[in-house]
């Protein structure tokens, strides 16, 4: 049965028996249901509009809009004034209309969730490239992978991926998908699963079968406001393992027994534990013999299910521990050792990360999509360890999101490159000058001179073209920050860019053509 926003409807009805504390306030309960929005621009003729109280605007304004534009029904949450509507609008109240959401598009979809093994994966860090990793291992493995995440929604056999817009996307978007995955006969979902994601009940409805923790470092504190919060979205997607139903694969727990927080999402379920590190004692699936090299990594993974050689094309230590963590969940869900450790090795790679600009120049060009304090200071790490020359690093802080991260991105520039520009990342509404300002300070508190050490240059093509007008044999200038990113957004406008595109046209005015 193939499920679409327009082949089927479903009468709501069976959708009252889903939704806890749910009453109907008006209308049938046959009334016929052929899309579920969120969006009033979207709700069209036989639509059920979700009407949510959002951070800017309520939803529940839009009512007499999606009525005009026929939708058949709507879910209101308890306690709001609603406007005066027109009887054709079956009216559905709940306690809470965000979770409701999530409940609508799971039942709409006719829970695709149930019909695949569904892996989510959280963390501060990895999340894309262990779900990139994962991919591979379980084709490697002979089985059907859909993956959701930040770069794209992967199905097989459909060439030229659709992009994604965001990492987790609403609910219908999460059903709309996991319901394409189900019908294209996928064995296994993988679904990169943010804090957002979890804490706004995107994800509610999504039927776990493996949590995989990667690391959790201070982030997003702009939204969840402290650490502890932010921790706790993240052990959502734990205590989620435990109201899936079982589809005989059982519930897995795979966790980053290194990282401090290790213990604390396993505490929120009785799922099965698979531990991966590099340091700690009790890790399950460990890494031995590891070599790393600019372009890439060998080594070999021990685990309880034996033992295998893996020659990664990725470079540095956090991605064997990515590698690692992709490992343990294919290994969680059967797969074979051998195989898995092969379709590592397979994985190309993800889009702008780490990801080399070759025109023929005489010094390294490496884009990469460390946004975040710590993934700046890793990334610098890295490639410390193979620079010949100065490193330079190109870098910025997006507006509108945790402002932490700009003391953490400048300490990190600051301690880690020898030379830093600081410049635009999305500023969106708030003052580029005064982020970039905001960075320079923590690098100057860091004990960095500005002029002899980094400069601010807002603009980013005038700071790419600067870093790499600058560079010599044996230096590697690194751009960090919008990876595969194809705009940068000024305000509300999102402008077409590309860091790859970008650097090879500066590195081209400088006579590089490759
Ligand atoms: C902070 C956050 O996550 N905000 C999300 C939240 O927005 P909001 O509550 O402000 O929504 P709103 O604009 O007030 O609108 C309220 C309701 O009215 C509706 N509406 C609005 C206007 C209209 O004309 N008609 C209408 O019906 C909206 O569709 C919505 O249902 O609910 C919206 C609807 O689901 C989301 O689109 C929006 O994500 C925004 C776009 C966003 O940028 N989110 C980012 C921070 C995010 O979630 N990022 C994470 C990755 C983070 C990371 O790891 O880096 C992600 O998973 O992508
Ligand atoms: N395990 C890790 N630990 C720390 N940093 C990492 C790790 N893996 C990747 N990184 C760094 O973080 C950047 C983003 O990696 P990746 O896209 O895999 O993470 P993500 O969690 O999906 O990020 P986002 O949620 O923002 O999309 C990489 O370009 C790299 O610099």
């Amino acid at each position: 049965m193939t499920h679409d926003a327009i082949s089927h409807t479903r009468p709501l009805r069976s959708l009252l028996d889903e939704l806890p504390g749910a009453r109907l306030l008006r209308g049938e309960p046959a009334t016929p249901v052929a899309a579920v929005h969120h969006d009033s621009r979207l709700a069209g003729p036989g639509s059920l509009f979700v009407a949510i109280q959002g951070f800017t605007v309520d939803g529940h304004q839009f009512l007499p809009d999606v009525a005009a534009a026929g939708a058949v029904a709507a879910l209101v949450e308890r306690g709001h004034e609603l406007p005066p509507l027109p009887e054709s609008l079956a009216l559905i109240e709940v306690p809470a209309t965000r979770p409701a959401l999530s409940a609508a598009a799971a039942w709409f979809y006719g829970h695709p969730g149930r019909e695949l093994v569904v892996i989510g994966i959280t963390g501060t860090d990895g999340k894309t490239t262990t779900s990139h990793l994962l991919t591979s291992a379980l084709e490697a493995a002979g089985a059907r992978v859909g993956r959701l995440g930040t770069v794209d929604v992967y199905l097989p056999g459909e060439t030229g991926h659709v992009t994604a817009r965001m990492t987790t996307p609403e609910a219908t978007e999460v059903q709309r998908l996991l319901r394409r995955m189900a019908d294209a006969h996928c064995d296994y979902a993988i679904v990169e699963s943010t804090s957002h994601g979890l804490a706004l009940h995107r994800l509610d409805h999504v039927d776990y079968d493996v949590a995989v923790f990667t690391n959790i470092t201070s982030d997003h504190l702009d939204f969840h406001k402290t650490f502890e919060a932010y921790r706790d979205a993240k052990a959502r997607l734990f205590s989620a393992l435990d109201r899936a139903i079982d589809k005989g694969v059982g519930k897995h727990a795979v966790v980053n027994a290194d990282d401090p927080s290790a213990n604390y999402m396993l505490s929120h379920t009785r799922a099965e534990p698979l531990r991966f590190g590099l340091e700690a004692r009790d890790a399950d699936v460990v890494a031995r013999n590891i070599i790393l090299r600019p372009d890439g990594t060998n080594f070999r993974i021990v685990a309880p299910h034996g033992m295998a050689e893996v020659s990664l094309r990725l470079p540095a230590l956090f991605n064997v521990m990515n590698a690692l963590a992709a490992a343990s969940a294919a290994l969680a869900v059967g797969a074979d050792l051998q195989a898995v450790a092969r379709g590592l090795g397979e994985c190309p790679g993800v889009p702008g990360r780490m990801e080399r600009i070759e025109a023929g120049q005489p010094f390294e060009v490496i884009v990469d999509y460390a946004h975040t304090g710590d993934a700046v200071r890793k990334v610098l790490e890295v490639l410390r360890d193979v620079c010949q020359g100065r490193l330079i690093i190109v870098v910025g802080a997006a507006g509108e999101r945790d402002p932490g991260r700009r003391f953490g991105v400048g300490r990190a520039a600051a301690e880690g490159a020898d030379f830093a520009i600081f410049t635009n990342e999305d500023p969106r509404s708030e003052d580029p000058a005064q982020i970039v300002r905001e960075i320079g300070r923590h690098a100057e508190s860091a004990g960095r001179k500005r002029g002899t050490d980094f400069l601010e240059i807002e603009d980013r093509r005038e700071a790419i073209a600067t870093a790499l007008a600058m560079a010599r044999y044996g230096d590697i200038v690194v751009i960090a920050g919008k990876g595969h990113e194809k705009s940068i957004v000024y305000g509300t406008e999102a402008i077409p860019w590309d860091d790859r595109e970008v650097a090879r046209e500066e590195l081209a005015k400088l006579g590089y053509r490759g």
